[in-house]
């Protein structure tokens, strides 16, 4: 519902957005799923902090909950994320029913939610139309974007027709709701309670699933990548796609390139040549024999050696009997065939260049 165009008749909403799933985005049960899955996320780790603490962690109830949370969040980077939203591999169709019906334990919203926007976020990379926006601000980029809705008309568009004609994606985003409550309640809780009577450590030890990927992150595993790999010699899975290695190494090229450039932005390299002014070859004497300037001239360059001179490693004299004359020849070998140090000296020396 356009609120901002109920109370002020105005909307700054783009209805220009020609992504179709728009009809089914605003159907109220994706706003259900939102909301849902906004109250989980809230309360879930002050409710299962509570239960922690008050609750005795039996062995078999601690086993039972790290498989169940290992494979829950296998579920999301493996099938939400790597099959769902990039298509990385196939995945027969059983797999794909248990990655879709475990899932929803870990209350991360539908593959349909989830998949267009994770496609949203790596077509719309931090703008206004990525719904992960990392420069919306502080609170937004940390914490905001799980809890707060956005107007999806004002995302980007992406394809998303082969999650919307694919049977499995659309029955679990339509009973999304009782699905998250099946798996991540009635499952776990059955199971401790009926196999081993612990019906209170099953409900809470059983529902910190969004925070077992950290752990994932933190250590540099991937252990998504050897579940599908696993998967695929059971014949579950096929078609992995790996990226051509030659583009890897192009990636981490630009990576290693970015990052230098960073460096070299916190460098001082003196003022860059186009800023400072120019001189003919006459102006340049003058400033020389009237103005007694120190300056030499190192390939249409001018330098200001009037400090330098007494710092000079080989020594006073030759720079002394070098003002007012263009010394490329004697600087590139002639005298002597100086290092990159010395090159990198020159920019902080330079006051003009000589006209063309
Ligand atoms: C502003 C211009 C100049 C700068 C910034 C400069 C800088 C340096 C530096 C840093 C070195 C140490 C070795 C190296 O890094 O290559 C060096 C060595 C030397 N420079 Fe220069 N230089 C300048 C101009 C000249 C000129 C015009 C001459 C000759 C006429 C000259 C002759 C030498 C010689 C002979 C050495 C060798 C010293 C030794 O190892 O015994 N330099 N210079």
């Amino acid at each position: 519902m356009d609120f901002q165009k109920i109370f002020t008749g105005k909307s700054d909403r783009n209805y220009d957005n020609p992504d179709p799933s728009f009809s089914i985005d605003d159907q109220p049960l994706l706003q259900r799923i939102h909301w849902f899955r906004s109250l989980y996320l809230s309360t879930m780790p002050l409710l299962a902090l509570y239960g922690a603490l008050t609750t005795k962690l039996l062995t078999k109830t601690a086993i039972f909950y790290v498989i169940y949370l290992a494979l829950n969040s296998i579920c999301i980077t493996a099938g939400y994320h790597r099959y769902w939203s990039h298509r990385s591999y196939k995945a027969s169709r059983a797999l794909q029913y248990f990655m879709a019906i475990l899932s929803c334990a870990s209350a991360q919203g539908s593959i349909y939610w989830w998949a267009r926007n994770h496609r949203i976020h790596h077509r719309y990379t931090d703008t206004p139309k990525d719904p992960y926006n990392a420069k919306a601000g502080f609170f937004y980029s940390h914490i905001g974007w799980l809890f707060l809705k956005r107007d999806r008309r004002k995302l980007g568009y992406v394809d998303t027709s082969d999650l919307q004609s694919d049977k499995l994606v659309m029955f679990q985003h339509n009973f999304y709701i009782p699905l998250a409550y099946l798996m991540g309640y009635a499952i776990p809780i059955g199971v401790c309670g009926l196999g081993w009577g612990d019906w209170r450590g099953g409900y809470f030890f059983l529902n910190f699933p969004s925070d077992y990927r950290n752990g994932i992150r933190f250590y540099h595993l991937d252990p998504t990548k050897w579940a599908i790999w696993f998967c695929s010699l059971l014949g579950l899975a096929y078609d992995l796609k790996t990226f051509p290695e030659n583009e890897i190494k192009k990636g981490y090229i630009e990576m290693k390139f970015k990052e230098l450039n960073k460096i070299k932005s916190t460098i001082d390299y003196g003022t860059p040549l186009e800023k400072l002014p120019t001189f003919t070859m006459d102006e340049f004497t003058a400033q020389v024999k009237k103005s007694n300037k120190q300056w030499i001239i190192i390939q249409g360059v001018i330098y200001d050696v009037s400090t330098f001179m007494f710092e000079h490693p080989g020594g006073i004299p030759l720079l002394d009997s070098a003002i007012g004359k263009d010394m490329s020849e004697a600087f590139n070998g002639g005298v002597y065939s100086h290092q990159n140090a010395a090159r990198n000296l020159l920019n902080h020396l330079r006051v003009g260049s000589i006209a063309a």
